[in-house]
């Protein structure tokens, strides 16, 4: 090893006590349970539920709770606690207008606080003290440490001592802050790292506070979903990206995103729309808002979709037609249609067409964009790539996430490993290469990495190839031969509508296939899972969430509104502690209004999928090796510097 490196590193360890102690240290927390991983997918824009499920950490706080008083607590006063480490401010506000006396209240206080200190201390209980000290409300750490630690040796000599610091918290003021902290440090604790397997954004009402939320995290990765991906195809100056994340938001009434949120100016998209576009009903938004929405608004929005929907028409065309490998000429629609006479033939049957909405085509050149179009396009596009919000959402999309991952042994990825019907990696010629599986998703990786730190190229390969990962039927994200969009808006027979998906969606349910993948991926088949999110488990239907024998797991925790009609439940997530891992099904979560008055929580079954023989430990993990790594420095360091 570098001793210039061993040099440094002995300024940061400068005595022979210091390496002990902290070897002593990180072999020390090799040797706990390792930590409670929490896996989540498909959160579309559902902020509120998302917070929801984060909050009371997939049920594990609730079951803490039970552990510690469940003998002691009716069930009542069980959801009653669980909604005030939950919801803490809320909660206590809600709580407090109950009491008429001080007294009461003063009772209440100091027997929810040494309620609060059990949870933190069980809670915290297969950590060490340095993490536990990182979680806690930095203003009452030397309090709750005081609190924490007493012993009942303690409780004999100072039992005086610790009531005091009890009622000067309370007549200071403080309870509530102390109560609310503790909360969060549950909270924290019980969760010790977060999997966001794909889909942030789209359809829902708030990906920001979502991305927000992430940002603040103590601890997460991202897999980008294809409609993250859209987003981040957007901001690297793909404009096809761009017009359909505007298409996407008219669709579901959320222009507020673009507009509101991320400061993105719609006046001359909403300029061009008033002028070649009027009301239609394949245009209006699915989703009405919950406030009232004037007609007037609703109308504008019908206009924005399809002059929006028509931009994102024409642009597909010249990618189409430079990129022959993407395989999409089916796709070149607006030039197969037959404008006389109002119909199309795909793939071999001509349909008519309705809701038609051609203004601004010239059918001589239907994918040419009219010079008020192109000029809209340039305007929007510098306007997201100005945004300072957008871009710090996308940058931390991009620290944070990647297109799968390998941790724990686990596979981690959005949509699919394409195969062919015989099981076997379908492989993609980009530039006169092949390449299937592993290989294959490491070079979109590689592009769409490329066009981010390009913004200012909007036509090159690596931006045409994150449109490609939306939409392109090798897509490891999208995962189906073709997307319909056109088909949606203007045919009636659904048959068109219709997405055939990769053989990979059925061929996932053998064990053997799963086995392949992850060995592709350098992964033990023995002991690894794939843990999808992508498409929503459609419960009802008697669908299995749990597949191949306990080898793949397909958790699209079904945040997405619009889609829980199909599902039956509102979704799946997944924790993975030292005990094995736990699906959770979620029960439709309404408000957190609800949550707070009727402690009701949206949780139910639990199913157990792997169950460890032996109580998983740190040295086992991905932070393990690291640790080992740096256990294995300091003794060179201790070697070269202290021992000779
Ligand atoms: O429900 P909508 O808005 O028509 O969207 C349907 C489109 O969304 C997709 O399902 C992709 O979104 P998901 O990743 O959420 O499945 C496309 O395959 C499909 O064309
Ligand atoms: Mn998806």
């Amino acid at each position: 090893m570098n001793t210039k490196y061993l040099d440094l590193l002995a300024q940061k360890y400068d005595s022979e006590e210091k390496v002990v102690t902290e070897i002593i240290n990180l072999k020390a927390i090799l040797n706990l349970p390792k930590g409670t991983e929490h896996f989540v997918s498909d959160l579309h824009g559902e902020y509120q539920a998302f917070q929801h499920v984060l909050r009371n950490g997939s049920g594990k706080v609730k079951e803490k709770i039970t552990d510690l008083f469940g003998e002691v607590l009716s069930e009542e006063e069980i959801n009653e606690f669980a909604t005030l480490v939950y919801y803490p401010e809320e909660k206590i506000t809600l709580l407090k207008n109950a009491f008429d006396n001080e007294t009461d209240l003063n009772h209440w206080y100091t027997e929810t606080i040494e309620r609060m200190l059990k949870l933190t201390s069980y809670a915290s209980s297969k950590y060490t003290r340095s993490k536990l000290r990182k979680a806690l409300p930095t203003q009452f750490v030397y309090v709750i440490e005081e609190l924490l630690y007493k012993t009942d040796n303690d409780l004999n000599n100072k039992e005086h001592y610790y009531k005091k610091i009890l009622q000067q918290i309370i007549s200071l003021g403080q309870a509530d802050k102390l109560i609310a902290g503790l909360a969060y440090t549950t909270q924290r604790l019980v969760v010790d790292h977060l999997h966001v397997v794909g889909d942030i954004y789209d359809r829902g009402p708030e990906p920001d506070k979502i991305m927000e939320t992430l940002i603040n995290y103590h601890s997460v990765d991202i897999q980008w979903g294809n409609h993250d991906v859209l987003w981040i195809g957007a901001f690297a100056g793909s404009k096809v990206c761009l017009a359909n994340i505007i298409r996407i938001c008219a669709r579901y009434n959320n222009l507020e995103i673009i507009e509101d949120v991320y400061g993105i100016n719609l006046r001359p998209l909403l300029n061009l729309a008033e002028k070649y576009y009027d009301d239609n009903p394949a245009f209006r938004p699915k989703v009405q808002s919950d406030e009232k929405q004037s007609s007037h608004e609703v109308l504008q929005s019908t206009k924005i979709h399809q002059a929006i929907a028509m931009i994102q028409f024409k642009l597909e065309s010249p990618i189409i037609k430079r990129r022959s490998y993407f395989n999409m000429s089916e796709r070149l629609l607006l030039e197969k249609l037959d404008y006389d006479r109002n119909e199309i033939t795909i793939h071999g049957k001509t349909y008519p067409l309705e809701n038609t909405c051609f203004s601004t085509i010239n059918p001589e050149q239907p994918d040419q964009l009219l010079e008020e179009e192109e000029e809209v396009m340039d305007k929007l596009l510098f306007s997201v790539q100005h945004s300072e919000k957008l871009a710090r959402h996308m940058n931390f999309l991009m620290k944070k996430g990647s297109l799968y991952l390998k941790y724990n042994g686990n596979l981690l990825i959005h949509g699919c490993i394409p195969l062919d019907e015989n099981g076997k990696m379908e492989a993609m010629t980009i530039e006169n290469k092949s390449y299937a599986g592993r290989e294959l998703l490491d070079v979109f990786e590689h592009y769409l990495r490329h066009a981010f730190a390009h913004p200012e190229e909007t036509d090159d390969l690596a931006t045409d190839m994150v449109w490609y990962l939306w939409t392109g039927e090798y897509s490891s994200l999208f995962g189906k031969r073709e997307m319909t969009t056109f088909e949606r808006y203007f045919i009636n027979d659904k048959e068109s509508h219709k997405e055939k998906k990769n053989p990979y969606y059925h061929l996932r349910e053998y064990e053997n296939i799963c086995r392949n993948i992850l060995a592709d991926f350098d992964l033990n088949p023995d002991h690894g899972h794939i843990i999808n999110g992508h498409t929503p488990v459609k419960e009802i239907s008697g669908e299995n969430p749990i597949k191949a024998s306990g080898k793949m797991i397909v958790i699209d925790g079904g945040f997405s509104k619009a889609y829980q009609s199909t599902t039956g439940i509102a979704g799946y997530t997944l924790l993975f502690n030292s005990y094995g891992m736990q699906l959770v099904a979620h029960k439709q979560f309404n408000s957190k209004e609800e949550v707070l008055l009727n402690g009701a929580d949206v949780l139910s079954v639990k199913r157990l999928v792997d169950k460890e023989l032996e109580r998983k430990k740190v040295q086992e993990t991905n932070v393990g090796e690291e640790l080992l790594r740096e256990v294995h420095i300091l003794n060179r360091l201790m070697e070269y510097r202290y021992l000779n």
